[in-house]
């Protein structure tokens, strides 16, 4: 990755409110080729949104999203609903998706390492294996960056490892940039470069190591962590159970990377 390469994308003080009740305030970050950004945060914090936003399914109120000009985004959505009457292979789930070559295919499933369930009917492949497949689908061909939508939900511990582990080899094999969305930070620590901690707005952000020291992210979402050296991220304002800014001026000596 060269230091001067423009992100693949950059959201930039994204703001949104459904039905005048705000979603996200100022979010700020960028993906880049060969980079993993995680996005963690508790339940309605507005992960899913910010991906949307990046998908460019949903249009911000505020603020800029910029793409690289001609990039190829590949999306894992969380899970699928596939009929069960309807009879279809591993390898022709692939094929479904419009202009897809038998070349393509195949490539993909080498990468996440199910050519061996290629003629298996998709329905019944195991809960990793779906994961897998999922995956595969969104590399089709070889996409700048892919979007993950919680791609280990529903995978046993070893199963988690091992899908990041996956992640974090196709990143280093195609060179395109990850922006996820994962629940537990210390499974993902080892493959991601960036960890954002959304609650709205973005509570601290930066390493894996600098944000599970941060006081605000195990005020979050919990996990202290034996013998942790001190991360110096400053924040003068505390949030409600909804997220909501309370007792401060959000912004004011508060730092992100
Ligand atoms: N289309 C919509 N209309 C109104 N409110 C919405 C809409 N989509 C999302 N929301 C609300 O926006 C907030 C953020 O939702 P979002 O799905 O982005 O959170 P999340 O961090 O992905 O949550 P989870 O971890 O539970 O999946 C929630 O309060 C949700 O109810």
């Amino acid at each position: 990755m060269s230091e001067t390469a423009p992100p693949l994308i950059n959201l930039e003080d994204v703001t949104l409110a459904f039905t005048g009740t705000s979603v996200l305030e100022k979010v700020s970050f960028s993906v880049s080729r060969g980079e993993v950004v995680t996005l963690i945060g508790p339940n309605g914090a507005g992960k899913s949104t910010v991906m949307k936003i990046a998908l460019g399914l949903l249009v911000p109120d505020q603020g800029r999203v910029e793409r690289m000009p001609g990039i190829t985004i590949g999306y894992m959505p969380q899970k699928i609903q596939i009929e069960d009457i309807l009879p279809l292979t591993v390898h022709q789930f692939m094929m479904l998706r419009p202009g897809t070559t038998e070349a393509q295919a195949r490539d993909v499933m080498k990468l996440v390492r199910i050519s061996h369930v290629a003629k298996h009917p998709v329905q019944r492949v195991s809960g990793g294996e779906m994961q897998r497949v999922l995956m595969a689908r969104a590399l089709l061909g070889r996409p700048d960056l892919i979007v993950l939508d919680e791609p280990v939900q529903g995978i046993d511990i070893t199963g988690q490892e091992e899908l990041y582990r996956l992640i974090g080899r196709i990143r280093d094999d195609i060179n395109c940039g990850v922006l996820m969305i994962s629940h537990d930070l210390h499974m993902v620590m080892a493959g991601t470069d960036k960890v954002v901690c959304l609650n709205r707005h973005i509570c601290c952000s930066g390493t894996p190591e600098t944000v599970q020291h941060d006081p605000e992210y195990h005020a979050l979402l919990g996990h202290p962590v034996e013998g942790a050296a001190l991360y110096t991220h400053h924040h003068d304002h505390h949030h409600d159970s909804h997220g909501n800014v309370v007792g401060g001026d959000h912004g004011k000596g508060c730092h992100h990377d």
